[in-house]
């Protein structure tokens, strides 16, 4: 997704276009807002949201092809996407609406580690090799969770 480039600004803006019917409204903006604060505290970034328009990055849900040339692959597999830094399409997030997104609970992927993940990828992060890491390219869930809820309650994490 052409990693390696870089925001121009500091200010960023994002903007949630539908809602997936996994978890209540609130329950996805709040995960989305946790998963920006865990960059805004280890970058300069700042985050606005913003209801209408076209903002940096617009975050949505859909499944199989949706729009773009990257066709979600039904439940499991690939569970979101996003774009490195750009015009256009640069730094959306997109979420395959096939997965069960949950809140809090383990019974599917938890929506904040999956957007802190995909949001890395966003502000033109690629992939670490430390398991440990945010952003390891496979989904493991407990280890994280616990990581990123420490950091958003300390603001000190090893991402
Ligand atoms: C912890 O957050 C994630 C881990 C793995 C994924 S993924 O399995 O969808 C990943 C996509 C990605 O690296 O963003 C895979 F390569 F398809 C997304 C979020
Ligand atoms: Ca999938
Ligand atoms: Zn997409
Ligand atoms: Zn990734």
């Amino acid at each position: 997704f052409g990693e390696g480039l870089k925001w121009k600004t500091n200010e960023l803006t994002y903007r949630i276009e539908n809602y997936t019917p996994d978890m209540t409204a609130a329950e996805v903006d709040d995960s989305i807002e946790k998963a920006l604060q865990v960059w805004a505290r280890v970058t300069p970034l700042r985050f606005t949201r913003i209801y209408s328009g076209t903002a940096d990055i617009m975050i949505s849900f859909g499944a199989g092809s949706h729009g773009d040339f990257y066709p979600f692959d039904g439940p499991d597999g690939t569970l979101a996407h996003a774009f490195a830094p750009s015009a256009g399409i640069g730094g959306d997030a997109h979420f395959d609406e096939d997965e069960n997104f949950t809140f809090r609970s383990t019974n599917g992927y938890v929506l904040f580690l999956v957007a802190a993940h995909e949001f890395g990828h966003s502000l033109g992060l690629s992939h670490s090799s430390d398991p440990g890491a945010l952003m390891y390219p496979m989904y493991n869930s407990q280890e994280l969770l616990e990581k990123l809820l420490q950091l958003s309650s300390t603001g000190v994490c090893n991402i």
